[in-house]
């Protein structure tokens, strides 16, 4: 029995759009919460899954048992606040122990004033989500004197669920982006020290921020990247001014599809034959403006044991993800080369222009906790820009 049942339990339900219903044990903030509800396999992690901008509107379940167990601190965050609309886990333990921990997985959520569930059957959630694909939901998570487990209660979540709009067409890259350029300095976490602060650099990075993952500008200012932040609208020519060595497209929440003004300004940017690193949402963005086109997958990839296959070396590797749109292999132009797979469906992982220095990853290389296969992608970026630093 978890700590929660132990403890004067507050219930809370989980309703999906197709009517089926789970009862379990309100965590977190009390309140009611509507998102995509979509499964995620990793073990570890947690914290940077609820802090991952690529998040937004969703409704997070684990499917790992036990969540909780090390607790939550300040510092394994991707971005400034949770983004994840809830979560749902099977179970929260007794006890949070790591001698990094500040507060409880409970506490964090509350402070956050984000809602939960536990104590429910994930892996039927996850059958129903795997086999219908991913599903509109909602949860009310009731306070400790709430009269609870009426029908009304359950034909609210339904009515709220049914009325989610669903994530495609939803461009959520502008409202998850910084609102003004500033620059980024910090680089990856130590041990023995932390994060630490970049003292020198080589290239000159503009990375767009379509709500970017903190550890992806870590890595880049690990390489010696002096890193400029700009929002998601920032205009082709703005970017330009900068003088770029190289220009990051960035991870990030909705449907690329809806994204035009990114589009756009990507598609001016090949012009200018400057080396482009896309990650997820970026990779996406950059093989629209390119001309290939992206669809929605029916429940996506979100976990940290994906196996993806390198196509030109005929190596695993294996990876971090956090996707429900792909690109569609069929779709890409002749200029456009697939370089990676997904093991699991077949599903296009990688692209990179033949005729110009640019190239998508549609996995996470900066994950936090790990996987590391596919950090050196972030080598190929380095690589790109000394060249083009060599042919100025
Ligand atoms: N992590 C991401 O950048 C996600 C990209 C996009 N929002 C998707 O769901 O496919």
């Amino acid at each position: 029995m978890s700590i929660l049942a132990r403890q004067a339990a507050r219930r809370a339900i989980l309703v999906l759009a197709d009517g089926t219903v789970f009862h379990g044990t309100a965590i977190g903030a009390s309140g009611k919460a509507v998102g995509e509800v979509v499964f995620n396999t990793a073990m570890t992690g947690y914290q940077e899954i609820l802090t991952d901008p690529s998040y937004s509107e969703q409704i997070v379940t684990l499917t790992y048992p036990h969540i909780g167990n090390y607790g939550t601190n300040s510092e394994d965050t991707e971005s400034d606040k949770v983004w994840a609309k809830a979560l749902v886990i099977r179970d929260l333990p007794l006890l949070a122990s790591n001698f990094r921990s500040q507060q409880s997985l409970d506490e964090y959520l509350k402070s956050h004033n984000v809602v939960g569930i536990a104590d429910i059957d994930t892996r039927r959630l996850t059958n129903v989500l795997r086999n219908k694909g991913a599903q509109n939901g909602c949860i009310i998570a009731f306070g400790a004197d709430a009269d609870v487990t009426t029908s009304d209660s359950e034909q609210t979540a339904l009515a709220a669920a049914q009325a989610f709009p669903g994530l495609q067409g939803m461009d959520l890259a502008k409202l998850a982006s910084c609102t003004a350029p500033h620059s980024w300095t910090q680089t990856s976490w130590q041990l023995e020290s932390g994060y630490g602060e970049q003292t020198q650099s080589q290239f000159h990075v503009v990375a767009y921020d379509y709500g970017v993952k903190h550890n992806i500008l870590r890595m880049l200012a690990d390489r010696g990247c002096r890193i400029t932040v700009v929002p998601a609208q920032t205009s082709a020519a703005d970017v330009l001014a900068l003088q770029p060595d190289g220009i990051f497209l960035s991870n990030g929440p909705g449907d690329p599809a809806a994204c035009d003004y990114a589009i756009e300004a990507i598609r001016e940017l090949l012009e200018h034959n400057i080396p482009i690193f896309g990650i997820c949402l970026g990779h996406q963005l950059l093989a629209l403006a390119m001309g290939a086109r992206t669809t929605k997958m029916p429940h996506g990839h979100h976990g940290a044991n994906h196996p993806v296959l390198d196509i030109a070396k005929g190596v695993v590797m294996i990876t971090s993800q956090n996707h429900g749109f792909a690109v569609d292999e069929k779709s890409l132009p002749s200029h456009l080369q697939a370089t990676h797979r997904s093991l699991f469906d077949q599903t296009l992982q990688g692209i990179h222009a033949t005729d110009k220095p640019a190239f998508g990853f549609q996995g996470h290389p900066e994950a936090s906790p790990g996987p590391h296969d596919a950090a050196p992608l972030f080598e190929h970026f380095i690589d790109l820009m000394k060249t083009h630093q060599a042919n100025q």
